[in-house]
Protein backbone atom coordinates (compact mmCIF):
# COMPACT_ATOMS: atom_id res chain seq x y z
CA UNK A 1 0.00 0.00 0.00
CA UNK A 2 1.15 3.72 -0.74
CA UNK A 3 2.51 5.81 2.40
CA UNK A 4 1.03 8.65 0.58
CA UNK A 5 -1.67 9.10 -2.40
CA UNK A 6 -2.49 12.23 -3.94
CA UNK A 7 -5.35 12.06 -6.32
CA UNK A 8 -6.65 15.21 -8.66
CA UNK A 9 -5.55 17.81 -5.82
CA UNK A 10 -6.86 21.64 -6.99
CA UNK A 11 -5.38 24.95 -5.53
CA UNK A 12 -6.53 28.45 -6.22
CA UNK A 13 -5.05 31.23 -4.96
CA UNK A 14 -7.57 33.81 -5.94
CA UNK A 15 -8.16 33.25 -9.48
CA UNK A 16 -5.19 31.45 -9.99
CA UNK A 17 -4.82 27.74 -10.36
CA UNK A 18 -2.05 26.74 -8.72
CA UNK A 19 -2.07 23.09 -8.84
CA UNK A 20 -4.33 21.24 -11.09
CA UNK A 21 -5.54 17.74 -10.68
CA UNK A 22 -2.26 16.60 -9.26
CA UNK A 23 -1.83 12.67 -8.73
CA UNK A 24 1.16 11.62 -6.57
CA UNK A 25 2.08 8.70 -4.52
CA UNK A 26 5.51 7.49 -2.47
CA UNK A 27 5.66 4.06 -1.20
CA UNK A 28 7.64 2.96 1.90
CA UNK A 29 11.67 2.43 1.93
CA UNK A 30 11.41 4.92 -1.35
CA UNK A 31 12.25 8.06 -2.37
CA UNK A 32 10.17 10.11 -4.54
CA UNK A 33 11.68 13.34 -5.79
CA UNK A 34 9.07 16.28 -6.78
CA UNK A 35 11.09 18.87 -8.78
CA UNK A 36 10.24 21.72 -11.12
CA UNK A 37 10.68 25.58 -11.88
CA UNK A 38 10.20 28.03 -9.31
CA UNK A 39 6.28 28.77 -8.79
CA UNK A 40 5.42 25.08 -9.83
CA UNK A 41 3.14 24.38 -7.32
CA UNK A 42 5.81 21.69 -5.20
CA UNK A 43 5.78 23.86 -2.02
CA UNK A 44 1.70 24.40 -2.18
CA UNK A 45 1.43 20.66 -2.50
CA UNK A 46 3.04 19.90 0.41
CA UNK A 47 1.22 22.68 2.47
CA UNK A 48 -2.03 20.42 1.24
CA UNK A 49 -0.54 17.01 2.35
CA UNK A 50 0.78 18.45 6.04
CA UNK A 51 -2.88 19.89 5.81
CA UNK A 52 -1.93 23.40 5.81
CA UNK A 53 -3.71 24.35 3.04
CA UNK A 54 -7.21 22.69 2.00
CA UNK A 55 -7.60 21.92 -1.45
CA UNK A 56 -10.55 22.77 -3.84
CA UNK A 57 -10.79 19.23 -5.08
CA UNK A 58 -8.87 16.41 -4.49
CA UNK A 59 -7.81 13.43 -2.14
CA UNK A 60 -4.64 12.97 -0.04
CA UNK A 61 -4.45 9.35 1.76
CA UNK A 62 -1.41 8.49 4.20
CA UNK A 63 -1.00 4.55 4.60
CA UNK A 64 -4.74 4.11 2.82
CA UNK A 65 -6.54 6.36 5.41
CA UNK A 66 -8.06 9.42 3.43
CA UNK A 67 -6.89 12.29 5.62
CA UNK A 68 -8.09 15.40 3.62
CA UNK A 69 -10.36 16.49 6.41
CA UNK A 70 -7.50 16.28 9.25
CA UNK A 71 -5.54 18.79 9.96
CA UNK A 72 -1.92 19.07 10.58
CA UNK A 73 -1.55 17.97 13.81
CA UNK A 74 -3.77 14.69 13.41
CA UNK A 75 -1.75 14.01 10.43
CA UNK A 76 1.33 14.43 12.28
CA UNK A 77 0.04 11.59 14.62
CA UNK A 78 -0.52 9.86 11.63
CA UNK A 79 3.44 9.47 10.91
CA UNK A 80 4.02 12.36 8.60
CA UNK A 81 6.97 14.73 9.24
CA UNK A 82 8.23 17.48 7.30
CA UNK A 83 10.18 20.43 6.82
CA UNK A 84 10.18 24.09 5.73
CA UNK A 85 12.07 25.52 3.31
CA UNK A 86 12.58 28.34 5.42
CA UNK A 87 14.19 27.39 8.75
CA UNK A 88 12.46 27.40 11.71
CA UNK A 89 14.80 26.44 14.08
CA UNK A 90 15.11 27.78 17.37
CA UNK A 91 18.01 29.90 17.18
CA UNK A 92 19.26 30.46 20.95
CA UNK A 93 18.42 26.49 21.75
CA UNK A 94 21.74 23.76 21.20
CA UNK A 95 21.59 21.52 18.15
CA UNK A 96 20.77 19.28 20.90
CA UNK A 97 17.89 21.23 22.16
CA UNK A 98 16.34 21.65 18.72
CA UNK A 99 15.76 17.87 18.08
CA UNK A 100 15.38 16.91 22.15
CA UNK A 101 12.26 19.43 21.56
CA UNK A 102 11.43 17.23 18.57
CA UNK A 103 11.80 13.64 20.17
CA UNK A 104 10.01 14.76 23.32
CA UNK A 105 6.74 14.47 21.10
CA UNK A 106 7.84 11.25 19.46
CA UNK A 107 7.60 7.74 20.20
CA UNK A 108 11.04 7.72 21.57
CA UNK A 109 9.90 10.21 24.42
CA UNK A 110 11.00 8.10 27.43
CA UNK A 111 14.34 8.22 25.85
CA UNK A 112 14.14 11.18 24.17
CA UNK A 113 18.49 12.08 25.30
CA UNK A 114 19.47 8.73 24.17
CA UNK A 115 17.76 8.96 20.93
CA UNK A 116 18.81 12.74 20.53
CA UNK A 117 22.56 11.41 20.63
CA UNK A 118 21.85 8.45 18.43
CA UNK A 119 20.47 11.39 16.08
CA UNK A 120 23.61 13.65 16.08
CA UNK A 121 25.65 10.50 15.46
CA UNK A 122 23.40 9.37 12.12
CA UNK A 123 23.40 13.31 11.31
CA UNK A 124 26.99 13.55 12.15
CA UNK A 125 26.41 16.51 13.99
CA UNK A 126 28.03 15.56 17.41
CA UNK A 127 30.87 18.54 17.36
CA UNK A 128 27.93 20.98 16.76
CA UNK A 129 25.53 19.75 19.40
CA UNK A 130 26.50 22.65 21.94
CA UNK A 131 26.47 24.73 19.11
CA UNK A 132 23.75 27.66 18.91
CA UNK A 133 21.32 26.34 16.57
CA UNK A 134 21.44 30.23 15.34
CA UNK A 135 25.33 30.18 14.71
CA UNK A 136 25.34 27.41 12.26
CA UNK A 137 26.14 27.37 8.31
CA UNK A 138 22.83 26.94 6.05
CA UNK A 139 24.05 23.67 5.60
CA UNK A 140 24.42 22.64 8.81
CA UNK A 141 21.25 24.02 9.87
CA UNK A 142 19.16 22.28 7.09
CA UNK A 143 20.62 19.39 8.19
CA UNK A 144 19.17 20.03 11.93
CA UNK A 145 15.83 20.74 10.24
CA UNK A 146 16.12 17.08 8.81
CA UNK A 147 16.72 15.61 12.49
CA UNK A 148 14.01 17.40 14.00
CA UNK A 149 11.61 15.81 11.28
CA UNK A 150 13.39 12.31 12.36
CA UNK A 151 13.38 12.77 15.72
CA UNK A 152 9.57 11.89 15.49
CA UNK A 153 10.51 9.11 13.57
CA UNK A 154 8.05 9.41 10.34
CA UNK A 155 6.41 6.69 8.68
CA UNK A 156 6.07 9.84 6.00
CA UNK A 157 9.09 12.27 5.72
CA UNK A 158 8.37 15.38 3.18
CA UNK A 159 11.51 17.33 2.68
CA UNK A 160 11.30 21.21 0.97
CA UNK A 161 14.84 21.96 -0.24
CA UNK A 162 17.16 20.33 2.43
CA UNK A 163 19.74 20.95 0.16
CA UNK A 164 19.64 24.38 -0.35
CA UNK A 165 23.25 25.73 1.23
CA UNK A 166 24.97 22.46 1.66
CA UNK A 167 28.07 22.20 -0.42
CA UNK A 168 29.68 19.21 -2.39
CA UNK A 169 30.57 17.14 0.81
CA UNK A 170 27.47 17.93 2.89
CA UNK A 171 25.31 16.96 0.01
CA UNK A 172 26.97 13.29 -0.59
CA UNK A 173 26.83 12.94 2.98
CA UNK A 174 23.08 14.02 3.55
CA UNK A 175 22.10 11.30 0.06
CA UNK A 176 23.73 8.54 2.17
CA UNK A 177 21.77 9.82 5.30
CA UNK A 178 18.35 9.88 2.91
CA UNK A 179 19.49 6.36 1.63
CA UNK A 180 19.77 5.19 5.10
CA UNK A 181 16.02 6.76 6.60
CA UNK A 182 14.26 5.40 2.93
CA UNK A 183 16.29 2.27 4.15
CA UNK A 184 14.80 2.19 7.37
CA UNK A 185 10.99 2.04 5.71
CA UNK A 186 10.05 5.57 5.58
CA UNK A 187 8.64 7.22 2.66
CA UNK A 188 10.96 10.18 1.62
CA UNK A 189 9.06 12.87 -0.82
CA UNK A 190 12.04 15.12 -1.94
CA UNK A 191 11.56 18.74 -3.29
CA UNK A 192 14.82 20.01 -3.94
CA UNK A 193 16.48 22.15 -6.52
CA UNK A 194 19.83 20.24 -6.96
CA UNK A 195 19.15 17.88 -10.27
CA UNK A 196 22.16 15.96 -9.60
CA UNK A 197 21.14 14.54 -5.94
CA UNK A 198 17.57 14.16 -7.18
CA UNK A 199 19.00 12.34 -10.00
CA UNK A 200 20.79 10.42 -7.85
CA UNK A 201 19.17 9.46 -4.67
CA UNK A 202 15.76 9.16 -6.10
CA UNK A 203 13.56 5.83 -6.86
CA UNK A 204 11.01 7.97 -8.10
CA UNK A 205 10.63 11.34 -10.00
CA UNK A 206 7.02 13.35 -10.49
CA UNK A 207 8.04 16.79 -12.43
CA UNK A 208 5.17 19.78 -11.77
CA UNK A 209 5.21 22.75 -14.32
CA UNK A 210 2.53 25.30 -13.64
CA UNK A 211 0.56 23.17 -11.41
CA UNK A 212 0.17 19.87 -13.27
CA UNK A 213 2.64 16.58 -13.28
CA UNK A 214 3.84 16.19 -16.44
CA UNK A 215 5.79 13.57 -16.23
CA UNK A 216 6.68 10.75 -14.14
CA UNK A 217 9.36 7.82 -13.44
CA UNK A 218 12.52 6.77 -12.61
CA UNK A 219 15.37 9.62 -12.89
CA UNK A 220 16.34 7.69 -16.34
CA UNK A 221 13.37 8.02 -17.92
CA UNK A 222 12.30 11.82 -17.05
CA UNK A 223 15.57 12.83 -17.74
CA UNK A 224 15.03 11.90 -21.52
CA UNK A 225 11.29 13.28 -21.49
CA UNK A 226 10.67 15.87 -23.51
CA UNK A 227 8.22 17.74 -22.16
CA UNK A 228 10.55 17.85 -19.08
CA UNK A 229 13.56 19.14 -21.03
CA UNK A 230 11.55 22.28 -22.20
CA UNK A 231 10.22 23.12 -19.09
CA UNK A 232 12.34 22.30 -16.31
CA UNK A 233 15.99 21.57 -17.37
CA UNK A 234 15.71 24.33 -20.33
CA UNK A 235 14.66 26.61 -17.47
CA UNK A 236 17.95 25.61 -15.09
N1 LIG B 1 -0.09 32.49 -0.11
C1 LIG B 1 -0.10 32.66 -1.43
N2 LIG B 1 -0.96 33.52 -2.02
C2 LIG B 1 -1.00 33.69 -3.35
N3 LIG B 1 -0.21 33.02 -4.22
C3 LIG B 1 0.66 32.15 -3.69
C4 LIG B 1 0.77 31.92 -2.29
N4 LIG B 1 1.74 30.98 -2.08
C5 LIG B 1 2.20 30.66 -3.29
N5 LIG B 1 1.56 31.35 -4.27
C6 LIG B 1 1.76 31.21 -5.72
O1 LIG B 1 1.48 29.86 -6.04
C7 LIG B 1 2.37 29.37 -7.04
C8 LIG B 1 3.05 28.12 -6.53
O2 LIG B 1 3.92 28.48 -5.45
P1 LIG B 1 4.78 27.40 -4.67
O3 LIG B 1 5.54 28.12 -3.61
O4 LIG B 1 3.93 26.25 -4.29
O5 LIG B 1 5.79 26.92 -5.83
P2 LIG B 1 7.14 26.10 -5.71
O6 LIG B 1 7.13 25.13 -6.83
O7 LIG B 1 7.30 25.57 -4.33
O8 LIG B 1 8.23 27.24 -5.99
P3 LIG B 1 9.75 27.40 -5.48
O9 LIG B 1 10.53 26.36 -6.20
O10 LIG B 1 10.09 28.80 -5.93
O11 LIG B 1 9.73 27.23 -4.00
C9 LIG B 1 3.31 30.53 -7.36
O12 LIG B 1 2.81 31.18 -8.50
C10 LIG B 1 3.21 31.42 -6.15
O13 LIG B 1 3.44 32.77 -6.49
Amino acid sequence: MASLEVSGVTVSYGGNRVLDGVDLTAGPGRITGLIGPNGAGKSTLFDVVSGLRRPAAGRVSLDGRDVTRLGPARRARHGLARTFQRLELFGRLSVRDNLLVAAELGPDRRHAARAVTALLDRLGLEHLADSPAGALSTGAARLVEVGRALAVRPRLLLLDEPAAGQDGPETERFAALLRSVAADGTAVVLVEHDTGLVMDVCDEVHVLDLGKVIAAGTPAQVSRDAAVLAAYLGDA
